[in-house]
């Protein structure tokens, strides 16, 4: 399990220009827990990833993976179980490096990588085994580099590297957000298979509804750097998207009553 424990994250602390960014935001993530995370913007659902990812440090709160406090512990440290895909299909993987040095970067992850960007002989016959299941043909193209590659084959490959070393915890922010309808399709397709097939415990960004509602097991909704709606299991089955616009709309009005309330 992943505790998160009263975390607070801000930014420019302090100064005019401060944001609190996440405020004692707390929830217990249970393994194989595929969670969606919806919330207007900038309310802090990249902060939160990235606070789980390292690439931030907390302020205050607690995070521990399986019993293990990494709350201090460097993104790097972290890299060891965390597969991470953002929305830019050009952030995972590198342009002039081929699809096989990249995975087999990938298969590196956490562990001290050197300059040597060589593939094994027997490491190309598991990578296109891996690349025959989406389907695109890129399990023939491992000397191409990877910058040949349109948006979604990238994203694709970039998934399939995020999970190429089965990651304790898989973030995914936005990652179909820069994609035509069709190529997020496919890519969400690919996103529910490994992960059901590996049970990897999953947070996944989106600002589509509909997505948040199709895929996963737990939906949670953040507003202004809070968890204010985390719904689960059959509940989840049930809710629709006027549901969770009613939801949206009710923060709304209750955060313009307050402003009327304290003006
Ligand atoms: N590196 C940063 N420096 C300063 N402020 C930041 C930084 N990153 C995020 N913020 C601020 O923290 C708040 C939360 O941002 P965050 O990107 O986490 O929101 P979000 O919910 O992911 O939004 P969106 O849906 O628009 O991507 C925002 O007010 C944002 O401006």
């Amino acid at each position: 399990m992943i505790r998160v424990q009263a975390i607070n994250k801000y930014f420019h602390r302090g100064s005019v220009n401060e944001v609190h960014s996440l405020r004692d935001l707390s929830i217990d993530i249970e393994q194989g827990d595929f969670i969606t995370i919806i919330g207007s913007n900038g309310a802090g659902k990249s902060t939160f990833l990235s606070c789980l990812a390292g690439t931030h440090a907390l302020d205050s709160g607690n995070i521990t993976m399986a019993g293990t406090d990494v709350t201090r512990w460097p993104e790097h440290k972290r890299a060891r179980f965390i597969g991470r895909v953002f929305q830019d299909p050009l952030m995972g993987t590198c342009a002039s490096g081929s699809i096989a040095q990249n995975m087999a970067l990938a298969q590196k992850r956490g562990q001290r990588r050197g300059l040597s960007r060589g593939v094994k002989t027997g490491d190309r016959e598991a990578f296109r085994q891996h690349l025959r299941v989406l389907g695109l043909g890129l399990e023939d193209r491992l000397q191409d580099r990877a910058g040949l590659l349109s948006g979604g084959q990238r994203q694709a490959l970039t998934m399939v590297m995020a999970t190429l070393v089965r990651p304790e915890l898989l973030l995914l922010d936005e990652h179909t957000a820069a994609l035509d309808p069709k190529t997020a399709g496919q890519i969400l397709e690919l996103t529910r298979n490994i992960v059901t097939e590996h049970g990897l415990t999953t947070l996944m960004v989106t600002h589509n509804m509909h997505q948040a509602l199709a895929l996963g097991n737990r939906l949670i909704m953040m507003h202004r750097g809070r968890i204010i709606f985390d719904v689960r299991g059959q509940e989840k089955e049930e809710l629709t998207v006027e549901v969770l616009l009613d939801k949206f709309q009710s923060q709304a009005d209750a955060e313009v009553s307050d402003r009327m309330l304290l003006g």
